[in-house]
């Protein structure tokens, strides 16, 4: 069911690069060649404000999705969690590969600053969504913006006085960058469909589509697609202050959310477990439960800036 040589797009950094070459080298597997398009994505471009600042939303996929709708590409290939809820229209979520390491992680400098109450430190992440747990956990602490690929984020922390920043480890481990100064926040809720790597195309290339389908892990899709139903309920962009990871456990699933406000004060968190057919409808309840228990004035708060 092989097509003819099928186009890749993708960011041109070295972690985008790396998702890529991932995806080809499955399509290889079974059998589909697959010429790679590397495009520089505005989100990429350096900024002096951070992205939340900007209230731009989906600036990792735009160049891609013109692509695609300009029938430059076949397919594109994103980490999911840097794609907005709705997709562009005429395109389409055609697989998503087995999900990394979900978790978040922080890279310090020697972490007994964390065990001292009262010692103040300074952590950088140009996450709110990190920004605000970490606050939560650590109301002592200073948090600094702090933006750009991986290689660079971790440059910054050696060459600044801070304590830490904050990264997904996924990232790290793809490019082979975990430090050994790693401490694993299995508190913190990550991003919805954070570790998740995403194909998007032409909802009206259907052939590409059932080619593309024998990639896609089933079992991560059904859970990123709760996380993301959340985010959507709660009506968060891609840079809000919102967390979502559901899990499987056999033919059960447990989905955890929270939202926070950006001084870390207020974390309305909510968990529950449904059949993993019912994933969609736990993450309306569990974002009808947020909203309710104070999420509604959060997010009311973080529309009027
Ligand atoms: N926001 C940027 C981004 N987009 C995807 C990843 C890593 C891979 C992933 O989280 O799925 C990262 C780096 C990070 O958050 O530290």
């Amino acid at each position: 069911m092989s097509q003819s040589l099928l186009r890749l797009g993708t960011r041109n950094s070295a972690l985008a690069m790396w998702q890529a070459k991932k995806v080809q080298s499955l399509l290889a597997e079974k059998g589909q060649e697959v010429e790679l398009v590397p495009m520089k994505s505005e989100g990429d471009i350096e900024l002096e404000k951070p992205l939340y600042e900007l209230g731009i939303t989906g600036i990792f996929t735009k160049s891609l999705d013109l692509a695609l709708i300009q029938n430059k590409i076949d397919f594109a290939v994103h980490s999911l969690k840097d794609v907005p809820t709705a997709l562009a229209h005429g395109l389409k979520m055609w697989a998503v590969l087995e999900r990394a390491d979900h978790r978040d992680v922080l890279i310090h400098k020697g972490a007994d600053f964390l065990e001292d109450e009262d010692r103040p430190a300074t952590i950088a992440t140009g996450s709110l969504r990190r920004q605000a747990q970490w606050l939560h956990q650590f109301p002592q602490h200073q948090v600094t913006n702090l933006r750009g690929n991986v290689q660079t984020r971790l440059q910054k922390l050696q060459d600044e006085d801070w304590q830490g920043a904050i990264f997904a480890l996924a990232g790290l481990e793809r490019m082979e960058l975990v430090p050994e100064k790693t401490e694993f926040l299995d508190w913190m809720i990550p991003a919805p469909a954070q570790g998740a790597i995403a194909v998007v195309g032409r909802e009206s290339d259907t052939a590409t589509e059932a080619l593309l389908s024998q990639i896609n892990h089933q079992d991560t899709r059904i859970c990123v697609e709760a996380e993301r139903r959340l985010l959507r309920e709660l009506e968060g962009g891609c840079t809000a202050p919102i967390g979502a990871y559901a899990s499987l456990q056999g033919e059960e699933m447990t989905l955890k959310a929270g939202l926070f406000s950006l001084d870390g004060q207020e974390a309305i968190t909510a968990e529950d477990k449904v059949s993993k057919e019912q994933g969609q409808d736990l993450a309306i309840q569990l974002a009808k439960e947020i909203k309710a228990h104070g999420g509604d004035a959060i997010l009311e708060a973080l529309r009027n800036g």
